[in-house]
This record gives C-alpha cells, sequence and structure tokens, in this order.
C-alpha cells in the first residue's frame, strides 16, 4: 500500500520520472521494442509494522479527499447528492429490519403451530415484511436512477472544468509530455472517479448503519462469534488495497503508452494523414506497432486482473468457511433448546450481514483509497498554476494602442534546449511600419512572433509597446490588440464563414465584415463558387464538406487574420502555399491591408520582403543586420548575399 495524498503522488513521480529513463519505450512508439516497466515499488511494506503504517498513511489521505469529492458532486448537482444520501441512510437499516421481521414471522408461524398465536398475527406480520421488501425495492431503484444521472453530471462537470483549465494553461504546458500525460489522465480516468469514491463513502455509511444495528443483535447471542465475523474479512481487505494501488499504478505507467496508442491511431484514421501512409504504404506498419503496443498493455492488464482476482477470491474463501461455522454453531445451540427457531433465522441473518458488511466497509475503504489517487492527478492539473498571467494591478492598455514596437536585449530559450532560440534581440519599429523578418530555417523569426503575442515570457531583456513592457499588460487585453496569421494556421471544421469569423468573437457573425475580410485575403472568389458559398462546410469531420487546396486554406486563414482590427498584425509566412499571382497581389495590396497597422510578416521570398519599410535578418537566434532594402544591399552583407543569390536563380530561369 501507499500513502494517499500529495506527497505520495509526488513520491511516486519521483520514481515514475526515474523509471521512464530506464524505459524501454521509445519515444515515439514508431520503432525500436515495445515495454514498459513493472508498476512494481521497490519500498512495498515487507513487516506487518511497516503494512499498518502504510494503512494509517492511506486512511488519512483518503478521508482528507472525502470533502474535496463531496464539493465535486455538489457542484455537479445538489439535488441528486441529497437524494443519494438520504437513500443510503435509509437503505443501511432496511436488512436489520428484514432480519427482526423474519424472525416474527417464523415466531408467529411457530406460535400457531402450537396453538398460541393467530392467522390473522401471521398475516399482519407478512403485510409488514411486504413493506419492508417494497421499501428496499424502491431505495434500489432510486439509487440506480440518481447515481446514473449524477454520474452523467459528474462527467460533463468535470470535463467542463478540465476544458476550462486547460484552456487558461500557458503554450508550453501543452508541449511536455509529463504534463500531457497528466491532462490525458485527468479528462479520461478522473470523470467517473468522484462519483464512485462518494458511493464508497455512502456505502461506508450505509453498511456502518447495517452493521452497528445487526452487531448488537450478534453480541447478545455470543460476543466471540461477534469478533470472529469482524476478523475473518480482513486480509481480503489488506490483498485489495495493494492491488488497487497497483491498477492506479499501471494506469499512469501506461499513459504514454496509450499515447502512442492513440497518435498510431490517428495517422491511420484521419484524413489528414491517409495521404501519406497510403503512398508509403505506412498503414499495415502503424497497424501492427499498435497491435504490438496493444497486447504489452493487455498483458499488464491481465495480470493485474488475475493476480487481484485470485487473491481476492482465495481470501473471501477464508470469509465463507468462518460464515458457514457461525451457522452450524448456532444450528447446534437452536437443536439444544437454548434458541428459538425465530432466534435462529434471525442470528443466522445477522451473522451473514455483518460479515458482509465488514468487508463491505473494507470493500469500500479500498475503492476509495484507489479513486482517490486517481482524483489526485485531477486536483494537481486543476491547481496548476498557468504561468503567463496578469500582474496583481495591470496596466490598462489604451483603446487606442499606436503600435511602437521595442525589442530591448531580449533572450529567449525553450524549455530544456540547449541553445537559446533569440540572444539579446534588440529593435524598434515605429507605429504603423512594415516590418519584414527573414532568415534562415530554426534563426528564430517565429520564435520573436510567439514572444510578442506573450505566449511565451523572455528568459532576458523586455519588450516594450508604446512605451510599457508587455509583462505589465493583461495578456488577454495585449493578445486583442494583435492579430496574427501562424505557420501551423488551424483549418477549423466549420463553415468558410465561421473559419474567418473566429478571428474575431465579436464579429462570428458578421457576414458583410467576413465577406470584407475574405476579398481582401483574396479568398472570396473561390468561397463564392462553393456549393453553399460562406455556408459551405470545409473540411469533413460532421458534415459533407468542402476539400480546399492548401493555398486555398491559407487564404482563408489569411481573412481570419485580417477581420480582427488589431493595431498590431503578425503573418508568419502568409504566402508560403500562395500561386505567384495570388502572392503578387497580396503584396501589391499590404501597403493597403496594414493602413494604420504595424505590421511584421516572415518570408523567405525575397521579392516580397524589399518593400518592407524595414527588414530585420536573424541568424541563429541574433539580429545580424536590420534596415531597409537599399541599405541593407549597399551593406553587401548576408541579406545581399541572399537576395543575389534568389534573383539570380529566377533571372537563370528566365533565359
Ligand atoms: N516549441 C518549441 N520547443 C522547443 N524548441 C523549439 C520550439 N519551437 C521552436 N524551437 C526551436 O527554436 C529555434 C527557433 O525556431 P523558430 O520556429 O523560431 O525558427 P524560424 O526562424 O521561425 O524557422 P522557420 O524558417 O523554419 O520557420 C529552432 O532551433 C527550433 O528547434
Amino acid at each position: 500500500m501507499i500513502p494517499g495524498g500529495g506527497g505520495g503522488i509526488e513520491f511516486m513521480l519521483g520514481r515514475r520520472a526515474r523509471r521512464r529513463r530506464v524505459s524501454t519505450v521509445p519515444d515515439s512508439g514508431l520503432t525500436g521494442p515495445v515495454d514498459i516497466p513493472e508498476p512494481k515499488r521497490d519500498d512495498e511494506p515487507k513487516d506487518l509494522r511497516s503494512r499498518f503504517k502504510r494503512m494509517r498513511e492511506s486512511v488519512t489521505g483518503t478521508v482528507r479527499g472525502l470533502p474535496k469529492v463531496a464539493k465535486l458532486t455538489w457542484q455537479a448537482s445538489p439535488v441528486l447528492t441529497i437524494t443519494i444520501a438520504v437513500i443510503t441512510i435509509v437503505s443501511g437499516l432496511t436488512p436489520t429490519i428484514t432480519a427482526y421481521v423474519s424472525k416474527l414471522l417464523i415466531d408467529s408461524v411457530v406460535a400457531a403451530i402450537q396453538g398460541k398465536g393467530t392467522t390473522g398475527a401471521i398475516v399482519g406480520v407478512a403485510a409488514l415484511e411486504f413493506g419492508v421488501l417494497t421499501l428496499t425495492a424502491v431505495c434500489q431503484a432510486l439509487t440506480q436512477i440518481s447515481q446514473s444521472l449524477l454520474q452523467e453530471r459528474m462527467t460533463l462537470s468535470i470535463r467542463h472544468q478540465v476544458m476550462r483549465h486547460a484552456s487558461e494553461l500557458h503554450l508550453s504546458y501543452f508541449e511536455g509530455s509529463e504534463s500531457y500525460d497528466m491532462l490525458r489522465q485527468a479528462a479520461q480516468e478522473a470523470p467517473s472517479r468522484p462519483l464512485s469514491m462518494m458511493n464508497s463513502a455512502l456505502g461506508l455509511v450505509r453498511t456502518t448503519i447495517t452493521f452497528s444495528s445487526m452487531i448488537a443483535l450478534l453480541v447478545s447471542v455470543s460476543p466471540l462469534l461477534a469478533l470472529v465475523a469482524l476478523l475473518a474479512p480482513v486480509p481480503a481487505f489488506i490483498s485489495q488495497s495493494k492491488y488497487g494501488s497497483r491498477a492506479f499504478w499501471l494506469t499512469v505507467m501506461m499513459s504514454p503508452l496509450k499515447r502512442r496508442m492513440d497518435y498510431l491511431s490517428t495517422l491511420v484514421t484521419t484524413d489528414t494523414y491517409a495521404k501519406e501512409t497510403k503512398l508509403f504504404g505506412l498503414g499495415p506498419y502503424f497497424v501492427e506497432r499498435f497491435r504490438q503496443l496493444g497486447a504489452v498493455s493487455y498483458e499488464r492488464q491481465r495480470k493485474l486482473t488475475r493476480n487481484r482476482s485470485i487473491s481476492s477470491t482465495s481470501w473471501g474463501l477464508l470469509s465463507t468457511f468462518v460464515g458457514s461455522a457461525i451457522a452450524l454453531y448456532i444450528a447446534l445451540e437452536a437443536v439444544g433448546g437454548r434458541l428459538t427457531l425465530g432466534d435462529l433465522a434471525l442470528y443466522t441473518a445477522a451473522a451473514t450481514s455483518v460479515q458482509t458488511s465488514v468487508s463491505g466497509l473494507f470493500t469500500a475503504f479500498s475503492g476509495m483509497y484507489e479513486n482517490n489517487l486517481y482524483l489526485d492527478t485531477l486536483y494537481r492539473f486543476l491547481a496548476t498554476e498557468p504561468e503567463i498571467v496578469a500582474p496583481p494591478k495591470p496596466q490598462r492598455l489604451p483603446s487606442t494602442v499606436e503600435g511602437h514596437i521595442v525589442f530591448d536585449g531580449v533572450s529567449f530559450s525553450y524549455p530544456g534546449a540547449d541553445e537559446p532560440a533569440l540572444d539579446n534581440v534588440s529593435f524598434e519599429i515605429k507605429p504603423g511600419e512594415t516590418v519584414a523578418v527573414v532568415g534562415k530555417n530554426g534563426a528564430g523569426k517565429s520564435t520573436l512572433f510567439k514572444l510578442l503575442c506573450r505566449l511565451y515570457d523572455p528568459t532576458g531583456g523586455r519588450i516594450l509597446l508604446d512605451g510599457v513592457d508587455i509583462r505589465e499588460f493583461d495578456p488577454d487585453e495585449l493578445r486583442e490588440r494583435m492579430s496574427a496569421m501562424f505557420q501551423d494556421y488551424v483549418t477549423y471544421q466549420g463553415t468558410a464563414a465561421e473559419n474567418i469569423g473566429l478571428g474575431d468573437l465579436n464579429h462570428l457573425e458578421d457576414r458583410e465584415l467576413i465577406e470584407d475580410s475574405a476579398r481582401r485575403a483574396g479568398a472570396s472568389d473561390r468561397i463564392e463558387r462553393l456549393p453553399s458559398g460562406y455556408d459551405s462546410p470545409l473540411g469533413r469531420w460532421f458534415d459533407q464538406g468542402v476539400s480546399l487546396s492548401g493555398g486555398e486554406w491559407q487564404k482563408i486563414a489569411l481573412a481570419r487574420a485580417f477581420i480582427r482590427n488589431a493595431p498590431i498584425l503578425l503573418l508568419d509566412e502568409p504566402t508560403s502555399a500562395l500561386d505567384a499571382q495570388a502572392e503578387h497581389d497580396l503584396f501589391a495590396r499590404l501597403r493597403e491591408l496594414a493602413a494604420g497597422r504595424t505590421t511584421l510578416y516572415i518570408s523567405h521570398r525575397f521579392s516580397t520582403v524589399r518593400q518592407a519599410e524595414k527588414i530585420l535578418l536573424l541568424e541563429l537566434g541574433k539580429l545580424a543586420e536590420s534596415g531597409t532594402h537599399d541599405e541593407l544591399m549597399a551593406q553587401g552583407g548576408e541579406y545581399a548575399k541572399l537576395f543575389t543569390l534568389q534573383a539570380a536563380a529566377y533571372l537563370e530561369e528566365a533565359k
């Protein structure tokens, strides 16, 4: 067993990190052997004392988890939570009442046989029994209905919380595989756990009620019997909780493997990848890798399930043996005339019930313990603080931002990277200027844009907007003043109008503005030719939509960037997929499109770069050259070299 609560989990994750290093699972899952380490713990308690210590720790950890679970359940539905709680108390009493009514019935039958009772009394007790049984049935039905409804509400409520929190987290959170695993577990495992834990907790209450009322009856016939019945289920509990923690462990360990399986499955089942997987004949290979990873995952689950059931069945048999011995003892007492037939029925029911209650108590507790471990992942995820947040007293952005940008000695390294992506970069962009950023692949151009949007914070230096460090603004407000088209723009599975409107939620359904943005991006002709124009679905996930070409999609992404009337416009290779005419048209209109805005664009085509008012050339994260086209050509540096190289290639072709 392992301690519940945060400390235990951190400890386990520490171990997990160590295990991952020795893991034989290759990072991508595409090649290499497939295996995952056994979810065994070196520090598993060996002797009884450490076992009890562990048990005490897990009891405290689990009990501490209860208020949080109660809060989650209450948040999902107060009415259903109260209903379930009330039914639990009622159904805790029904077994004892049933047992007592059975005794009354048998005694009244025996009395009638002996001529001491009446048929009327028997009918009365039978009616009472009918009433109790009806109450039991109603309670069961109500429990089932409330539980399934509460589960539905709970799943929605937790998924909603996970989505909301994920939407607030910083970009780099999604780029780490460990945090991604945590997110996956929180989203997939956690929704079913609180109700399960709540049920276990309420089961605990129910069985405690049954147990207390029954034990009173059992003690009156034989305190020794009561003690034996109490102790018999303990071993089963210990084995249950041990396997409970292993099951959790296995889920944690298998999360990376399951993600790889999901990835392989996506490669084969998603339209975006289908072309290439078919051409390179990768389908059967990916399917086989999926099968291998699946086989490993199944084998681990099978082993655990097998060991768990063998162990719990064996310990369960011990309890059955004790139960039978008690029944025999009571039967002999009845034969000896020391008990009535009604007493015999009552005590047999009581003994069985105490036994079931005790094992029920233990099972409920070990269930809670296991669920609490899973929930801890959810709590840790929900407790992850977004790294990029507004300062306590953010500076208000003026309603009209001028767009004066200064990079002052800005450096940035991606987490875990050896080399900085940007190294002491300084430059100034005047309001309304159009600036081109150029440089070789990996020079740091896109990183510069991401820092400007505050998707990351610089590791050194500062970025000023209209003279204020951008960290002093609320990041949401800052981003409202910017519009951007990234290199890996999103192709939304929605209509053409929605694809554009999503660039500005305030104008999501403003058809006039959407059409105007499409015109400015050169996308309107194609959209108008679609079967339902702007209402045509693009992509095929939800509707039988139209498939657009790469360049057509890029124009739609451009239109999305244009719809937002922001003072700063960032375009990362905006014409990489456009044909020569479309590219020419766009840049010919760029001055008009960029009027009144500070515009930065990244481009590898020097013909489009030359018209910028300022050009920044990055080399290995450093600002190597800056100036106008004429200035840089006159300098005869790297820019001049690259420009001449490209121009020469065109001239060569033209010959
Ligand atoms: N999310 C990331 N995590 C870690 N490293 C990254 C990440 N994104 C980029 N890098 C690294 O930072 C460096 C700069 O990348 P960046 O995307 O800014 O280059 P770029 O100049 O835009 O290149 P390209 O012309 O190919 O688009 C590269 O070496 C890249 O490997």
